[in-house]
């Protein structure tokens, strides 16, 4: 058998946390472990498409992602099987803990999601819709990147089309909107709205512009204001990663090791 299959006998299925972008989320219990399941819907994604990417997932593992434990695939609809992360998507958690988020905190939040995606970026895998909505928070505080990689499995065009009403041109880097061409710099991109979203406490960025309207005002050379709340050198890295060249923007790698030392590590 093959190692990622989870035998659907050993899991037992919970509470609904949500219903995904490819269907329901649920909470759940694996070998004395709770567990997030989600199930895939059959019109989401093939079951080979689904085996091959549970083993690249499954190969991707550090503290600071999202662990797949693994999957099911004998029965109908087919499921993922998650770490569970008790705290919920960090753009909630921002949003209920504003007014009560230390600087260290915030700082140890922006750490976390280098970390991750220092990993991917030296696994070469790019993750194509970092946010603070695809972040979540553990049982002790700590963030980890959920759900990369997926966007690749998302059948609805008005999400994977730059033009599309739901594309997430606000955490985009330019030439991802241009030319659709994603790299680990252009997380570095999404990497810096991140931060910012941090340190506005979950506040959404651009608010009451539209898409158009962004794409414009970067286009003109303008970018996210310092959140008020945010330190003077890591909004010089918020600025670095939103450079207009991605050759001229950090790697995660350096942006972690900048992180660190702000943070005294
Ligand atoms: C692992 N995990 C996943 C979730 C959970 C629940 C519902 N939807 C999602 N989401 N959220 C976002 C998401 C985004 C994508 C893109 C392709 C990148 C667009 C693809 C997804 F498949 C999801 C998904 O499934 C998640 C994130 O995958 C919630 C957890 N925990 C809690 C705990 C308490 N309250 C709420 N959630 C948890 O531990």
């Amino acid at each position: 058998k093959d190692q990622w299959e989870i035998d659907p006998e050993e899991l037992i299925l919970g509470q609904e946390i949500g219903s995904g972008q490819f269907g329901l989320v649920l909470e759940g219990k694996w070998m004395d472990r709770k567990v997030a399941v989600k199930m895939v819907r059959e019109d989401c994604m093939s079951n080979e498409e689904f085996k091959e990417e549970a083993m690249v997932m499954m190969r991707l593992s550090h503290c600071k992602l999202v662990q797949l434990y693994g999957v099911c695939t004998q029965r109908s609809p087919m499921c993922l099987v998650f770490e569970y992360m008790e705290g919920g998507c960090l753009s909630d958690y921002l949003r209920e803990k504003k007014g009560h988020l230390p600087q260290d905190l915030m700082l140890g939040m922006c750490l976390d999601v280098s970390e991750g995606m220092a990993y991917l970026e030296s696994s070469n895998f790019i993750h194509r819709d970092l946010a603070a909505r695809n972040c979540l928070v553990a049982k002790n505080n700590e963030v980890k990147v959920s759900d990369f990689g997926m966007t690749r499995y998302v059948l609805d065009d008005q999400y994977t089309s730059s033009q599309g009403s739901k594309f997430p041109v606000k955490w985009s880097a330019p030439e991802v909107i241009k030319y659709s061409k994603f790299s680990s710099k252009s997380d570095v991109w999404s990497f810096g709205v991140l931060m910012w979203e941090i340190y506005n406490e979950g506040r959404l960025p651009y608010e009451n512009r539209s898409n158009a309207e962004v794409v414009e005002s970067l286009n003109a050379g303008m970018r996210l204001l310092k959140p008020r709340l945010a330190p003077d050198q890591v909004h010089m890295l918020m600025e670095w990663c939103w450079k207009e060249k991605p050759e001229d923007r950090p790697s995660f790698a350096l942006l972690l090791h900048e992180l660190a030392a702000f943070a005294d590590l």
